[in-house]
């Protein structure tokens, strides 16, 4: 009895060897964003029927939002197919009096005209109305879909960058993509849940007033199949949850199969037969739990006819004991047996939409549960506006923790950044360079400590403000797959520019050669993604991220900061030198350079150098300083230089200080 009422659970299948494989155990949600948010999923039927009216009455606000008349037509005549539903079961009410009335075959016939006559107009409306309905109901359908993604797509740019590093957070952006196509499905399964409600309410009229005894057997025939179709959708629901990580997983190593960055490695490696092996295996374990939900599916189904069957057949038995006895005429029982019918059918109807909305409103409510926390972790708006002018940029004891790091990445750290400078930011791989970089351009908060631009405490700063005064470069920079001219617009996509505005940019960065050897020159497609779209090489792609970088700085003449991280990586020893010198140019009395590299070469003209070990500040200085000092950056510094002299000439690297 438990199997088919007690709660729906997560099933717990098994792990294939692939998935211990590669990500080291079973990737399944856990329904843990749910529960930590003490809004425990709750799958009763009790509690999808409490629910519902809200999610119902979201979509519906929407549906209002996008095109109120478009949902009045569908109302009226939704309403209107209903009452021709119960005029339509009166008029057969006649026709069945007429021909099981007195009176010669002839007369009966004449008899029945009227009704027939009435049967056939009531049709003709009814299907008028229908089409009406489903033209305005196919219009708003889009239209909240459209909404919905609107808002899921706006709410996802507007928060933190914590939130996006956040694996709960991510999990949730995942699930409620699936909200917009279901708030649109939902608007077909409203009108036709309002369709049956009405017929329904029609046909339980009728019913009543030819026998009271008919309508709580209607209802008996009609529930095991609601209780059925509602269990299925929860063990669906629950389902898709479950293998959520997995179908992700899945897909991306489907990904990883077709993507052009991984094909070398597929290739070459031999990785893509073993990946498509470890593919089907997780395969077979989805489509293992497709077969269980499948079974499961067949098995509440057939109970839920059986009892459904039983309760028919007791209505059929009620309605003979009722002829039988003379508490019913025949004529009565003809239509109550077409109403039963349609009534049941209406009924049934009812049931499948509203589990329809039951399960779409589970999308739905994810997606609103997105929208709420989104919004909790929105970037707020409201803020001091940063002053035009500030002289420099300066952190106090900054110190911040990744939510599920122990250790800090940054630790007590205290630089200052005077405009017109370049400070360059040095030490070894994870010693918070990065961090320091997010928490500079306003993308991270500190935990402890102060960010200040000029003497405001940036906490206190409209951050949209202190975005627009922060232009980065990094090295995994977005090679957009727009033309040329717009790769580089982009770095300030409210500026209007024509390609000749753009044209010092691209001589800055030294980008010449690369847009003359493009077919269309700045007009042309980038980017390997659409036909006819060139790519370009890495040092290529880095000179067109420089050219972004100069406009974004070169259009706004406000105090900013310019942060490059590890600029020149992929280009030439010739390019860099001149991508290290054309940096440097940048520093404009308006402007703040940092640089983040690992090229020593690159540093050493720097104003002052900072360097990070463990998150800390280890020594800053200029290069002779530092040199001088013999500590970590000398260290560095040396075990550079001798890769490129011959040996013994430069002092062989030694222990930091
Ligand atoms: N999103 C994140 N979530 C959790 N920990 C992170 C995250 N990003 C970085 N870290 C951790 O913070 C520390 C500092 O990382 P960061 O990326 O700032 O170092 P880095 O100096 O830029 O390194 P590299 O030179 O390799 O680019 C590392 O221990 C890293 O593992």
């Amino acid at each position: 009895m438990k199997r088919f009422f007690g709660k729906v659970r997560p099933a717990e299948p098994e792990v294939s060897d692939a998935e211990r494989e590669l990500f080291g155990g079973p990737l399944r949600y856990d329904m843990g964003w749910s529960q930590h948010e003490n809004a425990r999923l709750d799958l009763t039927l009790a509690s999808a029927l409490r629910s519902m009216p809200a999610l119902v009455g979201a979509t519906l606000r929407m549906a209002w939002k996008a095109d109120r008349r478009a949902l009045i037509a569908v109302g009226i005549s939704e309403v209107g197919q209903g009452v021709a539903a119960a005029v339509g079961l009166l008029a057969v009410n006649a026709v069945m009096h007429a021909l099981l009335g007195s009176g010669s075959a002839v007369e009966r016939l004449h008899a029945l005209l009227p009704g027939l006559l009435a049967i056939a107009t009531i049709a003709v409306v009814n299907s008028v109305l229908a089409g009406w309905s489903t033209s305005r109901a196919g219009r708003l359908e889009p239209l909240v879909e459209r909404i919905a993604t609107t808002q899921y797509l706006a709410a996802a740019v507007s928060v933190e960058l914590e939130a996006i590093d956040d694996p709960d957070f991510r999990r949730l952006i995942d699930i409620a993509q699936y909200g917009p196509a279901s708030a649109r499905r939902m608007i077909g399964a409203c009108v036709a849940a309002l369709n049956s409600t009405i017929s329904l309410v029609a046909t339980a009229g009728v019913l009543t007033v030819l026998h009271p005894a008919l309508l709580p057997m209607l209802i008996l025939i009609a529930a095991p199949r609601g209780w059925g179709a509602m269990r299925v959708a929860q063990e669906r629901y629950v389902s898709v949850m479950s293998w959520i990580e997995h179908l992700r997983a899945s897909r991306l190593i489907g990904n990883l199969l077709t993507e052009r960055t991984a094909a070398q490695e597929v290739r070459i490696h031999g990785v893509g037969p073993f990946l498509l092996g470890r593919y089907k295996h997780m395969a077979r374990s989805a489509e293992a739990e497709q077969e269980r939900l499948a079974s499961s599916k067949a098995v509440t189904e057939w109970v839920a006819a059986a009892l459904s069957g039983v309760a028919m057949a007791a209505t059929y038995g009620t309605m003979i004991w009722l002829v039988m006895s003379g508490h019913m005429n025949l004529a009565v029982a003809g239509t109550a047996v077409i109403a039963v019918r349609s009534g049941s059918a209406s009924l049934g109807a009812l049931v499948m939409n509203i589990n329809t909305l039951h399960e779409e409103s589970l999308y739905v409510r994810d997606h609103g549960r997105f929208l709420t926390e989104a919004a909790r972790h929105a970037i707020p708006k409201a803020g001091d506006p940063v002053p035009k002018q500030v002289r420099q940029v300066a952190l106090d004891r900054v110190t911040y923790r990744y939510p599920d790091r122990e250790a800090p990445a940054l630790d007590q750290v205290t630089l200052t950044l005077p405009m017109g400078s370049v400070t360059a930011v040095v030490g070894e791989n994870g010693s918070g360079k990065s961090t320091l970089m997010k928490i500079l351009s306003g993308l991270l908060l500190p935990q402890e400590g102060i960010v200040r631009w000029g003497d405001s405490d940036i906490t206190g700063l409209e951050r949209s403000q202190v975005f627009d005064r922060v232009a980065l470069l990094t090295q995994d920079f977005e090679r957009w797959p727009v033309t040329a001219a717009m790769n580089i617009r982009i770095g300030r996509p409210g500026h209007d520019a024509t390609p000749e505005d753009l044209q010092a940019s691209v001589d800055y960065a030294g980008a010449g050669p690369v847009v003359a050897k493009l077919p269309d020159g700045l007009q042309s497609l980038l980017a390997r993604v659409f036909r006819g779209a060139i790519e370009l090489s890495g040092g290529e792609w880095q000179k067109i991220g420089l050219a972004r970088t100069h406009w974004r700085s070169s259009t706004s003449s406000a105090d900013s900061v310019l942060i490059v991280d590890e600029p020149t990586s992929a280009l030439d020893p010739e390019a860099e030198i001149e991508a290290f010198s054309r940096i440097r140019r940048l520093a404009a009395p308006h402007r703040a350079v940092v640089l983040v590299t690992h090229r020593m070469s690159g540093v050493r003209h720097a104003d002052r150098i900072y360097v990070l070990h463990r998150g800390r500040l280890a020594e800053h200085g200029s290069h002779d300083e530092l040199m001088a000092a013999r500590g970590r950056y000398a260290a560095m510094f040396d075990a550079q230089a001798a890769q490129y002299v011959p040996a013994g000439t430069v002092p062989r690297p030694t222990a930091p200080a």
